[in-house]
């Protein structure tokens, strides 16, 4: 290859550590790429990557028809192994020879060579760069040059390091360098790097998922590797991971003819389509992508498709990687110069402008092109809220009893509403009428309810042409004229609903207007808010409503109206501050509403949601299925779970039997680095994090075993629940909105016994709440 600008992402030695990596699992020979070809050329000759033109579809599906004919000979000892040779009949396939300990995928090069790397590789878009002298190497298959499409090989590398770093601020900064990386070097494939990242396709609202079933990808592995079935199934058992196996049964696979390498552009575009595809028409797209993986990209790629990445990206560490990616690149070969406390104060500024943007426009189609347009300064202003958008709901503080709210609000004017225990729903309709509503979690919710669509008329005045309503829709019997508990409204048909079918008839509460006519209303004061609410929209009996409420602050007239709103099947109130620090906060769980439920007034207060991380087996009446779980509650600041309490109680037999059913799929080798649990909690089955159950106890006391809160209430002990008791699985939660490490501290803090030993500097500031 000539001497040119090469955009090299990993260094030389980092190769030597893939290529030694190479050597233990492969006999091909180590040194040179030369070497390879020739190899290669004896049979067919193999296109380098620099002079291959042909597209990957075309290259996928040369391999593809040929791969069909492959037999495996399968004796018994090569189908145990998962390296067992493949044989072509057409077309001659070279086979790795590797040692028994087969499990073991592509090692990435070392993490402090990447980091390196890639300020390095920076330098070497500016400087004009000799390969020979720095960091270029021929058997470099992530490198790309500026301009160029970046391979998918890069991408997945980076998802390597960071699936083997502990430490979130570590993931942070490797997946950061990644992006400067790629706003350096081709920031047209921005946008699909941050969506792979974090597994999406789309907006989560627009509701386009990939979820391939495990059993259809492990024929597709079988099909296109020469596999037996059996085999894959006792390896994915083994491993845990689908991904892994996929990686090595494709790694053991040397195939004639290369196919042109994968790029992030191809592989989301080609994703997408997958999505797009009804069933049986995703797997030739799956196979032409899976047969022109290489290293880790079988793993990533058949991980995207089940639906989980394993690389614990979530949305806070995205938007910090984000951050980081946009100023190392602005600074490029100044970086050093700078000082790292500088650059960390400027990164966190853009994180800070890049949460709220993200809060009030949750869409990365529109916010990434926008900001390499625009820049970071007019991103905010760029993407407003808008209708059909939805936003990242305001969330209320818990407090114990009345006596605690009006101390809390001592002087401002407020509102007390009932507390309805329905689901929340954002209610949008935009310029051209088109109506949509969205979950707690901006799911989109619309087809779920067509009822309320084909009656929304009802509801707005004439002059309303766009608006953004916040409520809760509750089930509601119709001849009764009543609300009905919130196990009633769980009955009904998540999505395509038919008017026809429907049983449970709903009602919504409007509490809130954000947005009128055009313009976003969250800064102006509640009291303008509702003002405006109650003048452009009307009530109807059992469809439309505002929600119940009473402008009051003495003790106890709100003592009355809580107990009447529990009379009416609420769960209690809502206080809201009218005017001043009265704005709709995006995505907080503020000060400024506080919920005071009907179960606060006994026990620790409010229930927690809690996500389940482990099982173990049951014994007795209970052998068959788990006996009991391991619970933890969400760090958003590490983004780890922490152990929170063992649950055994609140199931019923069936409860049970459900519970093993859906966590049987969920089953983990080991348990994960983002899980923090004493060794002494082991259960027998780890799970991933995949669901959330509200539970309720007695009371919080301080453990020396468990991790929740582990620093806020004691510098080295964690909290946990006592008596825990299962109520419900929260399906309209995620994990990562489970309640927090600082939840649970404030819980804590807040129980009167606790309050009554410590001073008052003690008690955590509300603010970190
Ligand atoms: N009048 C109201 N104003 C605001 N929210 C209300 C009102 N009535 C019912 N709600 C519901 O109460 C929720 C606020 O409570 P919180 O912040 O604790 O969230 P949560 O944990 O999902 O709620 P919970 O566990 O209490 O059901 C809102 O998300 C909304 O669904
Ligand atoms: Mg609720
Ligand atoms: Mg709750």
């Amino acid at each position: 290859m000539s001497q040119r600008n090469i955009t090299s992402f990993f260094k030389p030695k980092d190769q030597t550590a893939n290529t030694e990596t190479k050597k233990k699992v492969a006999t091909k020979p180590e040194n040179a790429n030369e070497k390879e070809s020739k190899d290669k050329t004896s049979n067919t000759p193999v296109k380098r990557k620099s002079d291959q033109e042909s597209s990957t579809g075309n290259a996928a599906k040369a391999i593809k028809t040929e791969i069909k004919t492959e037999t495996s000979p399968g004796s018994k000892e090569n189908e145990k192994s998962i390296n067992n040779n493949v044989k072509s009949e057409t077309i001659p396939v070279e086979v790795k020879k590797e040692e028994k300990t087969d499990i073991s995928p592509e090692k990435p090069p070392q993490k402090t060579m990447c980091l390196q790397l890639n300020d390095k590789k920076v330098d070497s878009i500016t400087t004009d760069y000799n390969p020979d002298k720095s960091n270029y190497h021929p058997l470099n298959d992530a490198a790309w040059r500026k301009g160029e499409k970046i391979p998918y090989l890069a991408l997945t590398r980076t998802f390597q390091l960071i699936e083997e770093t502990r430490g979130r601020l570590k993931m942070v900064e490797i997946l950061g360098n990644f992006f400067s990386s790629v706003i350096v070097t081709n920031p047209d494939d921005l946008l699909a790097s941050i969506y792979l990242s974090i597994n999406q396709l789309a907006p989560a609202y627009e509701g386009l998922e990939l979820g391939v079933a495990e059993t259809t990808l492990m024929k597709i592995i079988c099909d296109t590797t020469g596999r037996k079935m059996d085999f894959i199934k006792s390896q994915t058992h083994i491993t845990g991971d689908l991904g892994i196996v996929a990686e090595q049964s494709r790694m053991a696979q040397r195939m004639m003819f290369k196919p042109a390498p994968l790029t992030i552009s191809g592989v989301f575009k080609k994703l997408k389509d997958i999505a797009n595809a009804p069933g049986k028409n995703k797997v030739t797209p799956i196979k032409d992508i899976f047969i022109a993986c290489r290293g880790s990209e079988a793993r990533f790629f058949i991980r995207s498709l089940i639906g989980k990445l394993r690389i614990g990206i979530a949305e806070q560490s995205l938007i910090n990687a984000v951050a980081t990616g946009i100023v190392k690149s602005k600074y490029m070969d100044k970086m050093k110069k700078m000082g790292e406390e500088k650059l960390k104060s400027e990164i966190d500024e853009v994180t800070l402008i890049l949460k709220t943007t993200y809060c009030q426009c949750p869409n990365y189609d529109k916010i990434i092109p926008t900001l390499l347009e625009h820049g970071i300064n007019e991103i905010e202003e760029r993407c407003p809220m808008l209708p059909g958008v939805p936003i990242k709901p305001m969330l209320a503080q818990p407090t114990k009893g009345v006596s605690e709210v009006l101390e809390r609000f001592d002087g401002l004017t407020i509102t007390c509403e009932f507390k309805y225990d329905g689901e929340r729903a954002q209610i949008h309709c935009d310029e051209n009428g088109v109506i949509s509503i969205f979950s707690r979690n901006q799911e989109n919710n619309t087809t779920k309810y067509p009822d309320i669509i084909c009656r929304i008329g009802e509801f707005s005045k004439s002059g309303v042409k766009s608006y953004i309503i916040d409520s809760e829709i509750v089930a509601w019997d119709v001849e009764q004229k009543m609300i009905l508990p919130f196990q009633v409204l769980t009955t009904r048909k998540r999505k395509n609903v038919d008017v026809g079918e429907i049983k449970v008839q709903v009602c919504v509460y409007a509490f809130d207007l954000l947005y009128l006519n055009g313009e976003p209303l969250v800064t102006k004061p509640f009291a303008d808010r509702r003002k405006l609410m109650k003048e452009n929209f009307n009530e109807t009996e059992g469809m439309w409503h505002f929600a119940h409420a009473m402008d009051t602050s003495d003790v106890d007239e709100v003592q009355a109206f809580l107990e009447e709103s529990i009379k009416g099947n609420c769960e209690g109130l809502m206080v809201k501050t009218l005017q001043k620090d009265a704005t709709y906060e995006i995505a907080r769980r503020s000060r400024n509403w506080l919920k005071l439920k009907k179960d606060y007034l006994a026990g620790c207060g409010d229930s927690l949601d809690l996500v389940v991380i482990g099982g173990y087996r049951g014994k007795g009446k209970r052998t068959g299925s788990y006996g009991g779980f391991l619970l933890a509650c969400y760090d958003d600041e590490n983004e780890e779970y922490q152990s929170i309490c063992k649950i055994g109680t609140g199931f019923s037999d069936e409860s049970l039997q459900t519970h093993a059913e859906f966590f049987k799929n969920h089953v983990v080798p080991t348990k994960k680095s983002y899980i923090a649990c004493d060794s002494s909690l082991e259960p027998d089955d780890w799970f991933e994090p995949v669901q959330v159950w509200e539970v309720k106890c007695a009371d919080l006391s301080i453990s020396p075993i468990h991790k929740a809160a582990i620093g806020i209430a004691d510098p080295e002990k964690g909290i946990s629940l006592r008596f825990p008791r299962f109520i419900r699985i929260r399906d309209d939660k995620t994990p990562e909105m489970a309640t927090t490490g600082r939840e649970v501290a404030y819980m804590y803090n807040s129980q009167d016994q606790i309050k009554n030993q410590q001073s008052r500097q003690n008690v955590i500031d509300d603010d970190f709440y």
